[in-house]
């Protein structure tokens, strides 16, 4: 499994049980930053398989703090689960805690919300654009673990788009709309009005 690439650096995988399966992690570097991220897979397959996939952005309140101000912790949880139902499949844990601005400026970010701003426009408040993410890693973590076609559970469609223009072919896409909560309506709906995201309109009323 060994390969180099200028950019990314594969460095080992060990076996991760977890509540929902037996997972493998795969750890991985980008070399410049050193940010390190991870990939746990489930199951086999063969080269050329359609592969179930999630790409799931670092979000330390809502994946590890239990927080309901996003949807994350929720979808993480989902993810594996239907990784296991699936019988196999792959999650990408990338670490770029706030859409790329990191954490402590997503809890600036959040203190804006709290006095009224949305999502986007507290970024842009800050300086940043509304989303800094960056997934050519996925491309070498993919490669690495030999899937060249995937089914994405996304609501994302830059997540297609991103996988796309990497050379990876999105077969299909399944929505991952668990955990809308009555803390993180307003925060999804303006993901769908000003980000792109795709949600069923009658779980947001
Ligand atoms: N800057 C910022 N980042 C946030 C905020 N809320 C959640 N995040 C981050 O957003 C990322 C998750 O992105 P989402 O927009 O929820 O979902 P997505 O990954 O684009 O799309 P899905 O694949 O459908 O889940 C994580 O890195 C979170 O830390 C926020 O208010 N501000
Ligand atoms: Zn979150």
């Amino acid at each position: 499994m060994k390969q180099a690439d200028t950019q990314f650096e594969y460095i080992s995988s060990a076996k991760l049980p977890t509540r929902y399966g037996q997972f493998i992690i795969h750890g991985f570097v980008e070399l410049g930053t050193e940010q390190e991220h991870v990939a746990l897979s489930y199951g086999e397959w063969q080269e050329g398989e359609v592969v179930p996939i999630r790409i799931h952005s670092e979000c330390l309140t809502g994946d590890a703090l239990f927080s309901t101000r996003c949807d994350c912790g929720f979808q993480l949880e989902k993810a594996l689960q239907n990784i296991v139902e699936e019988g196999k499949g792959v999650l990408l844990y990338l670490r770029q805690e706030g859409r790329g601005i990191g954490l402590l400026n997503k809890i600036r970010a959040y203190h804006l919300q709290d006095n009224g701003l949305d999502t986007v426009e507290a970024n842009e408040h800050l300086g940043f654009d509304a989303d800094l993410r960056d997934y050519r890693i996925c491309k070498y973590m993919l490669d690495t673990l030999k899937i060249s076609k995937v089914s994405l559970m996304t609501n994302n469609p830059r997540k297609i788009d991103a996988l796309t223009d990497l050379g990876i072919e999105v077969v299909r896409r399944t929505p991952i709309d668990h955990g809308i909560t009555a803390d993180n309506k307003g925060y999804i709906r303006t993901k769908t009005q000003k980000l792109g995201h795709r949600f069923d309109p009658h779980l947001l009323k």
